[in-house]
C-alpha cells in the first residue's frame, strides 16, 4: 500500500513557519504584511475559499483586506480597483478569486496586477520569470505539489514525471517547475496518443486534467508518486448526498504507488499555505529584507 503524503499536516506547518517570518518582518519593517482578496459575485466555493484565506491571513499575523464585489460589477470597476490595490503601500500580495463571473475579461483584469504583488504568480511577468529561471511568484498550487514532492523524495533531478492537464494555473507551470528541478518533463493532456502508457513511464505523476478518478492503478509504474490535484465533486453512494475525489482512482492507485496525495487533505490545503507563503516573500521583497 502507498504511503499517504499528507499535505494537511505539511501545511499546517508551512503555515506555523510562515507565522515565525511575519514576527520578524514585523519586528524589522514596523507593519505586518498586507494581502488583499477579489472577490467578484455569488459563487458557492469561492466564498469558501476567500473565507479560508482571510483566516489563514489573520492567523498568520498578517493584514487581510477583503473585497467582495456584485457580480455586476463591470470591468472598468475592478480594474480601477487593482489599480489602487497595485497604488496602496500597505498592500503587498493582491489576489482576485477565479472564475471571475461571464462578462468579465480574467485575463485583462490579471494582467493588470503589478507583477511584484502578484502572489497568485499568474501574470505573463510572473510566469516568464518561472519559464526564464528568474526570481518570481509561482502558482500556489504548482508551488505546493513541488514542496510535498521534494518533502517525499528530496532531490528530483534526473526523475521522469508526467504532469496530465495543460492549464495556465496548473499543468504548465508544474512542468516548468519539475524542469527546473532537472526532471524529464512529459505533459499529457486530452489529445495524447496512449495516456496510460505515458502515464506507466513516469516515477512522478502530477494529475490535473478535471476528470474525476481517470488515473487508474494500472496506468502507474509501481512505486510511482502520485499527486493529485483535482478536486471533483460527485454523487456520493447515499441518495442526495456528494463526496469530493480527486483525478486519480485512489483506491486502485494506492495499491501501486509508492506514495499518494489523498483528495480532501492533499494538495488543496497546500494552495492557502503557498498564498501566505508568497505574500510574506513580496512584503520582504518590497521592504528590501533578505
Ligand atoms: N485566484 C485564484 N483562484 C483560484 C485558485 C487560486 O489558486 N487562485 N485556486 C482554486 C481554488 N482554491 C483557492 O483559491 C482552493 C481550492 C481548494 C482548496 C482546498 O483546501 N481544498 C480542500 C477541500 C475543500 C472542500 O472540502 O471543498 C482539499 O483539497 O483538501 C483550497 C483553495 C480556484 N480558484
Amino acid at each position: 500500500m502507498a504511503d499517504i503524503i499528507d499535505g494537511k499536516a505539511f501545511a499546517a506547518a508551512l503555515r506555523e513557519s510562515i507565522a515565525d517570518g511575519v514576527a520578524d518582518f514585523v519586528a524589522k519593517a514596523g507593519r505586518k504584511p498586507g494581502l488583499a482578496v477579489v472577490l467578484v459575485g455569488e459563487d458557492a466555493a469561492s466564498q469558501v475559499y476567500v473565507r479560508n484565506k482571510h483566516k489563514a491571513t489573520i492567523a498568520a499575523g498578517m493584514e487581510s483586506f477583503e473585497y467582495r464585489l456584485a457580480a455586476d460589477t463591470s470591468q472598468a470597476e475592478l480594474l480601477a480597483l487593482v489599480e489602487a490595490l497595485n497604488a496602496d503601500p500597505a498592500v503587498d500580495g493582491i489576489l482576485v478569486q477565479l472564475p471571475l463571473p461571464n462578462g468579465l475579461d480574467e485575463n485583462a483584469v490579471i494582467q493588470t496586477i503589478d507583477p511584484d504583488k502578484d502572489v497568485d504568480g499568474f501574470t505573463t511577468t510572473s510566469t516568464g520569470r518561472l519559464l526564464t529561471g528568474l526570481p518570481g511568484f509561482v502558482a500556489c498550487t504548482p508551488l505546493g505539489c513541488l514542496m510535498l514532492l521534494k518533502d517525499r523524495l528530496g532531490d528530483l533531478s534526473g526523475k521522469s514525471a508526467v504532469v496530465i492537464g495543460r492549464s495556465n494555473i496548473v499543468g504548465k507551470p508544474m512542468a516548468q517547475l519539475l524542469l527546473r528541478e532537472s526532471c524529464t518533463v512529459t505533459i499529457a493532456h486530452s489529445r495524447t496518443a496512449d495516456l496510460p502508457a505515458v502515464v506507466r513511464g513516469a516515477d512522478i505523476v502530477v494529475a490535473a486534467v478535471g476528470r474525476p478518478e481517470m488515473v487508474k492503478g494500472d496506468w502507474l509504474k509501481p512505486g510511482a508518486t502520485v499527486i493529485d490535484v483535482g478536486i471533483n465533486r460527485v454523487p456520493a453512494a447515499e441518495e442526495g448526498k456528494t463526496k469530493l475525489v480527486g483525478d486519480v482512482d485512489f483506491a486502485s492507485a494506492s495499491e501501486v504507488a509508492g506514495a499518494i496525495t489523498p483528495v480532501p487533505g492533499g494538495v488543496g490545503p497546500m494552495t492557502i499555505a503557498c498564498l501566505l507563503y508568497n505574500t510574506l516573500e513580496a512584503a520582504n521583497r518590497r521592504e528590501g529584507i533578505a
